[in-house]
């Protein structure tokens, strides 16, 4: 056994049958279809104890309405109450003070710990492995996998170690730190790796810092982003309701404590920064990576050297409506939105308040929201007079939810606005269609609602008033009133048994070729077609934005709207980086519902790549010579023919004309259409073996879960540890 990484050690203490899952977090959006498919099979929820479920994607963030105006938004959430109703698991819904976003409120409950692994139906899961938990976003299907299973099946991912010295400047933090790291090593740059973040200046960060640190880890491509826990994790967690209760807490942090790179421990990939370089950071373009210094430029598409990112640029360019050369800070602001799973806890507020404390926005801003990550944040921001600090400014204090980040309610940017914002992804069309989004810190954001404009943060005088308040918590967590009875709706069929093809041999037909890099799932299905809860009739919605005109006519440029390749069964995209963002499985069914089921491209991002398998959509990793060929007769819109089991790819006459790369387990999986889930419960007697070798081992590990909740929802008023003073401990 030589010297191990921190992901290896968490890796090896998980392996189960395929790897155990200590935590499970679920929401509206990525779980309907999953409870339907578990019922459709007669199977029950393994462990509703280890379940955190909420609704936070598509609900309102004005004052809570007794009943949401939007059907399919309504329709979710009901179904998540019913799902979470009928399989007993804990759920922080509408009503529940402590509502908000899955990975706001995962790690303020204490949920979530290290050592553990933690999943969700999300993207942004990677926000958790900031407590040395290995945490990763999987698909609806894998959902469903744990639901039933309490596992999940992964492969071992490679081991990258981003290292940071030095001091991070005044009006830096740690959203610029992850800009200027996502720029340098690109949104592919962690495909296919754990990325732990180590040195000086990650230690010296605040939990929260840390957070929104790992959650922009899947900006980077990574699978997820950890970092080793020390005295930082451990006063966070501590007290915390769902946490090691004070009989088991110093055997829990002698055990944390080993949870560490070993110093030899080899990594695939080493990245050095030096934080003193960092400045405010702020994005120009369309992807996380288009960040560039506050005080830069806007790029001139030569000045890549890649012929991807040059076109890349241009692409960006022209949707942000930007001219290469413009001073960023000449960049006018329209909407300003403090919020999101990175940057709505109450640092991030906190380090807002400051800059506007005593100012006003700019008369040019049409809106400017804040929106706490959850109902905890809310409060305690509100016992701080954080709240007057925003509304004086002239913001809205609204309701916790993921509300602009993602403009799945009311919350958007009409077509053309331009928003400073708190969030992770300005993919095109995030925020709303045709809006243009500038990902920045939340001082920054504040400091463009002043100014109306991109304004470098340092300029502003300001005074850090420290938080006095120590944190408190809701009185009557239980969700007990239901946010509203499920009725008839034409959408009912989350009963309906949708039978999901595994399979795929090979595929003959006409290629679509799509010529983008890092064409994102945003893009492949927008949001507003994530709020179903079936898996079926999202062909209209597949790459919406490019197909339609705003008006809804077809756009004769795109090419699924052109003939022969309107009836396309396989898709090749030339660049790099195919399905990457968010973890939505609706882009896969989306892809199959059109009758596209093979995307050729030469890399695919993890999740995307995952999902693609369990719905018999093949992704096949190709090299430039068969895109070439590929494209001469997509071009001349003659059929090919893919074939899995030779990995071939032939012509019309039945000639090779290339060939692609898949994991050969997979292909096996592919060809026989494996039901993943039965395979793992013919092991139950190795699953429950190994749960409870984990309970003598750990023993606070499932106990502070049920524990946690029977004294937090048995008891009237409870109060949350303060992060800087000495904890209370009683709950
Ligand atoms: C809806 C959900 C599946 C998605 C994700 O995985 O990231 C969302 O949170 C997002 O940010 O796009
Ligand atoms: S990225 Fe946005 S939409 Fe996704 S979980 Fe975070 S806040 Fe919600």
């Amino acid at each position: 056994m030589g010297p191990k990484t921190i992901y290896d050690k968490l890796f090896d203490r998980h392996v189960a049958v395929e790897k155990d899952d200590d935590r499970h977090i679920i929401h509206e959006v990525s779980s309907p279809q999953a409870f339907a498919g578990l019922e459709a099979q007669g199977r029950s929820v393994r462990r509703p104890d280890l379940t955190l479920a909420t609704s936070d994607h598509n609900v309102p963030t004005t004052p809570r309405p007794r009943r949401m105006k939007e059907p399919t938004a309504r329709l979710q959430v009901q179904t998540l109450e019913r799902n979470v109703k009928a399989h007993g698991i804990q759920y922080l819904g509408l009503n529940s003070k402590a509502q908000g976003i899955v990975h706001v409120i995962g790690p303020e409950l204490g949920f979530t710990l290290p050592g553990t692994t933690l999943v969700c139906g999300d993207s942004h899961t990677s926000t958790h492995g900031a407590f040395g938990a290995l945490a990763f976003g999987i698909g609806t299907s894998e959902v469903e996998h744990v639901l039933a299973t309490q596992t999940v099946s992964t492969s071992k991912w490679k081991n990258v170690r981003v290292w940071v010295e030095g001091a991070l400047c005044n009006g830096v933090g740690s959203k610029d730190l992850m800009l200027y790291i996502i720029n340098k090593i690109g949104t592919a740059g962690g495909t296919g790796a754990a990325v732990e973040f180590a040195g000086p200046t990650i230690e010296s960060l605040s939990m929260e810092a840390r957070m929104s640190l790992c959650n922009m880890t899947i900006e980077a491509g990574a699978r997820a982003g950890i970092i080793a826990p020390d005295d930082v994790t451990f006063e966070y967690i501590k007290g915390r309701p769902l946490a090691p209760d004070a009989s088991v807490w110093d055997e829990a942090v002698h055990t944390w404590r080993r949870l560490k790179s070993d110093p030899e421990a080899r990594f695939d990939q080493e990245i050095k920064i030096d934080a003193t370089d960092v400045t405010p950071t702020v994005t120009w373009g369309t992807s996380p990576e288009h960040a560039v210094h506050v005080g830069g430029l806007v790029p001139h598409p030569e000045s890549f050297r890649e012929e991807s990112k040059q076109l890349n640029c241009k692409q960006a360019l022209q949707y942000m409506g930007l001219e290469a050369g413009t001073r960023m800070t000449d960049i006018p602001i329209d909407k300003v939105f403090i919020g999101s799973c990175t940057n709505a806890r109450l640092e991030d507020l906190r380090s807002a308040a400051n800059i506007l404390r005593g100012r006003k926005i700019s008369p040019n801003i049409k809106a400017a929201l804040a929106v706490p990550g959850s109902g905890i944040v809310k409060q305690q921001a509100e016992s701080e007079g954080l709240d007057r600090v925003f509304i004086n400014a002239g913001f809205e204090w609204r309701e916790p939810g993921c509300s602009l980040c993602i403009g799945l309610n009311e919350d958007q940017l009409n077509p053309y606005e331009r928003s400073a914002s708190t969030s992770n992804r300005n993919f095109e069309n995030r925020q709303g269609t045709a809006g243009r989004t500038h990902l920045m810190s939340p001082a920054m954001a504040a400091a463009a609602a002043v100014q109306g404009k991109i304004t470098d943060v340092r300029d502003f005088h300001c005074e850090k008033i420290e938080a006095s308040v120590p944190l408190s918590y809701p009185d009557n967590l239980d969700d007990d009133s239901r946010f509203d009875e499920p009725e008839e709706s034409s959408q009912t069929s989350d009963r309906v048994v949708e039978t999901v093809n595994k399979v795929f041999r090979s595929v003959e037909g006409y290629v679509a070729i799509m010529d983008r890099a890092n064409v994102d799932t945003d893009c492949i299905l927008p949001k507003q077609f994530c709020t179903t809860i079936v898996r079926t009739g999202l062909r209209d919605g597949l790459f919406h934005n490019l197909r339609w005109s705003p008006e809804g006519k077809p756009e004769p440029s795109f090419v699924l709207n052109q003939k022969p390749y309107d009836k396309a069964s396989v898709l090749l995209c030339t660049k790099p980086n195919f399905g990457c963002g968010s973890s939505r499985e609706h882009a896969v069914w989306a892809l199959v519902d059109f009758g596209i089921t093979c995307v050729l491209a030469p890399s695919f991002a993890d999740i995307f790549f995952n999902n693609s398998f369990q719905n018999g959509l093949l992704p096949g990793i190709v090299n430039n010579e068969t895109i070439s060929a590929v494209e001469i007769h997509a071009q001349a819109g003659r059929k090919i023919k893919v074939d899995l089991e030779s990995q071939s790819i032939f012509d019309d006459n039945g000639a090779k004309i290339g060939s692609f790369e898949v994991d050969q387990h997979r292909k096996q999986r592919l060809l026989e259409g494996l039901d993943e889930i039965s395979t793992a419960l013919l092991l139950e007697n190795r699953i429950a073996q190994h749960e409870s070798q984990r309970k003598t081992k750990w023993p606070w590990l499932d106990t502070c879960v049920t524990t946690g909740w029977g004294k937090l929802l048995g008891q009237g008023k409870s109060r949350l540890p303060s992060v800087r003073q000495e904890p209370e401990l009683n709950w």
